[in-house]
């Protein structure tokens, strides 16, 4: 019998990030990564993130999450999942404002009738956080191209770690490159060891990104917002933006504001339930 059968499930999205909820605060059991995969397979009930809940560890905190990618790797941050949770838990308990553990730290989160935000934490810019293979000094841009080697296409990311890690491309026009053909190379290049997120950014002004991403573990994905994090403080390292920014990204808007007090990044926007049902065997077989 497969681990999750019988378990109960909620589908949410946050601006189209395909997130599925599971409650394991009841009976915690790890996510096999096969049946995260079986899961994902577009007739079955296809996702970009698990977001597994577990008992809290620390007084105060609704749930320690782990997040799963739809390839079954784990990732240390998921924004629009994190939005998702909070949806989800301030429906069941009636509070506002909520508190979550994850492996990168404490997931603080607050709703205002649509408007979500969630406190995603201080960036890392160290080049062993990212983490990249090797040193480097200015990770605002790093030697790291795809296309011709005599008129590369994509050039010069800026790198950062936001709980997970992320390389950011600036370009003219977000639409002009296909992400999905240097997505798969990018993410998977040797000088990313935990493999990276890897999104083309648009500045459009001093407050508004235009940002695509191709997800470590998932693809091409509506939003991520853990990128528009990722992306927001590192245009405000090279000058390219204030520190509060408007991300727009296929599935909508997201507002990032990297608080000048703390230097944590502070996400807001919104979150939605689509249904909710349990994991059947037929849904988890075939897993591999
Ligand atoms: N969708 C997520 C990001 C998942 C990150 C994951 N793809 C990884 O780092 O492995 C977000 O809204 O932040």
């Amino acid at each position: 019998m497969a681990a999750l059968e019988n378990r109960p499930f909620v589908k949410m999205n946050g601006l189209g990030n395909e997130i599925v909820v599971l409650d394991l605060r009841d009976a915690p059991l790890a996510v096999p990564p096969e049946e995260a995969r079986a899961l994902a397979r577009p007739d079955v009930l296809p996702f970009d993130q698990i977001m597994a809940l577990y008992p809290p560890t620390t007084e105060g905190t609704s749930a320690f999450v782990r997040i799963i990618n739809s390839d079954g790797s784990e990732s240390g941050a998921c924004g629009n999942g994190t939005r998702c949770i909070a949806l989800y838990e301030a429906g069941r308990t009636g509070r506002d404002h909520l508190l979550f553990e994850s492996v990168a730290g404490l997931l603080d989160c607050r709703i205002a009738g649509a408007a979500i935000t969630a406190d995603m934490g201080v960036p890392r810019f160290g080049w062993a956080d990212i983490p990249l293979a090797g040193p480097v000094a200015d990770t605002r841009a790093i030697e790291l191209q795809a296309g011709p080697a005599e008129a590369p296409v994509l050039r010069a990311p800026s790198v950062v770690n936001v709980g997970n890690p992320h390389a950011i491309f600036w370009v003219e026009d977000i639409d002009a490159v296909d992400l999905a053909h240097y997505g798969p190379e990018l993410e998977h290049h040797p000088i990313f060891p935990a493999r990276a997120n890897i999104s083309l950014a648009q500045i459009v002004g001093a407050d508004h990104i235009r940002l695509k991403v191709w997800e470590r573990g998932v693809g091409l994905t509506r939003a991520c917002g853990s990128a528009a994090c990722a992306t927001a403080v590192a245009a405000a390292r090279l000058g390219l933006t204030g520190r509060r920014v408007t991300v727009t990204l296929p599935g909508g808007d997201l507002v990032i504001d990297w608080r000048v007090s703390d230097d944590h990044m502070l996400m807001t926007g919104p979150a939605e339930f689509e249904f909710d049902g349990q994991l059947s065997a037929a849904m988890l077989a075939g897993a591999a």
